[in-house]
């Protein structure tokens, strides 16, 4: 269990990253719609327990093929909640059965709130499974609340070695709304940046890197490699590549040198590659689980290629 390692996240993370030669993150994102049919027939009552039960059977026959192809999964809390207790049930399942895979999770939750209850959301979702109850390597935190809302995180990640994700220069179109504004002649997510590299100081380990992590999209090439230098030390979580159209071109500015600091989130076009070509002529929907692998293996094989020029 990653927990009861010695090691930082961030530093438990470059060696995962390099065990398994992947920088891909996939994003567990169940939709009932988008199923397999031998799967979504599990929920055909339309009960939420039922449902749930649906998705942790999707994410751990996910889990089964790509737990030695990656280092890291991303479930979607969203997707869960939405099926109440049931659902939360089915997301530490899922949680639980990754870790058991060896894998690492990142659970995208993007929760804050004031201190104090920025406190309670740490306790739930980041370190010892007993102890939290979607115990997690690290979790999505926004920091429109402020520096005092990401400490308690900070505090939580130091006793647990555990790690956070701040939403610094979000994939959505509309992100920038807020996040471009510029005030003390800097953009909001620059000053978020400089925040999340405060944040790390005096906690750089091994591998260079620290437990305050930063979200920036696939889809602003251009700011991804700003950031990359304005955090040297932070992991970044890069979403928005494929469905979202970022591509790997435009990822490549968010590694350090070495090929190193960064993760690509996918999700549909992973999970449901069975959907879409040249996978769904190649396995259908019979064989869907040979369409996560192959596309798997090729969106390792795309980010690999980049590195080697
Ligand atoms: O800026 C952000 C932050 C989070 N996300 C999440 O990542 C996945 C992306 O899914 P795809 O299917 O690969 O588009 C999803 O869970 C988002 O909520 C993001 O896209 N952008």
């Amino acid at each position: 269990m990653p927990h009861s390692e010695s090691s930082s996240f961030a530093d438990r993370l470059a060696t995962a990253v390099s065990r398994t030669n992947s920088v891909t993150c996939v994003g567990l994102d169940p939709r009932l719609e988008q199923l397999p049919a031998s799967i979504r027939q599990m929920a055909d009552s339309g009960a939420p327990d039922a449902k749930a039960a649906a998705y942790s059977q999707f994410c751990r026959e996910i889990i089964d093929v790509v737990k030695d192809r990656v280092p890291i999964v991303k479930p979607q809390a969203a997707f869960f909640e939405q099926l109440g207790p049931a659902g939360m049930i089915s997301l530490g399942e899922v949680i639980r059965y990754a870790h058991q895979s060896g894998l690492m999770v990142i659970t995208d939750a993007k929760r804050n709130d004031i201190g104090s209850t920025a406190t309670a959301y740490a306790q739930a979702y980041l370190g010892v499974e007993d102890a939290s109850p979607w115990g997690s390597d690290s979790l999505t935190v926004s920091p429109y609340l402020g520096r005092d809302s990401l400490e308690p995180f900070v505090d939580v990640c130091d006793q647990r070695a555990a790690g956070v994700f701040v939403l610094v220069k979000t994939s959505n179109p509309g992100g920038g709304l807020l996040q471009d504004r510029v005030t003390d002649e800097q953009t909001v997510y620059e000053r978020v940046a400089d925040l999340v590299s405060e944040l790390n100081q005096d906690r750089i380990g091994a591998s260079g890197y620290g437990p305050v992590g930063a979200v920036v999209g696939a889809t602003y090439p251009e700011q991804l490699a700003q950031m990359r230098a304005a955090m040297p030390h932070s992991w970044i979580l890069i979403p928005g590549f494929g469905a979202q159209g970022g591509s790997a071109d435009d990822v490549l500015a968010g590694f350090d040198p070495k090929g190193s600091g960064a993760i690509v989130n996918n999700s549909r076009n992973l999970i449901f590659a069975y959907q879409r070509e040249p996978f769904a002529e190649k396995y259908g929907e019979s064989r869907w689980q040979d369409a996560v692998s192959d596309a798997t293996d090729q969106m390792n094989q795309v980010l690999l290629q980049r590195f080697s020029r």
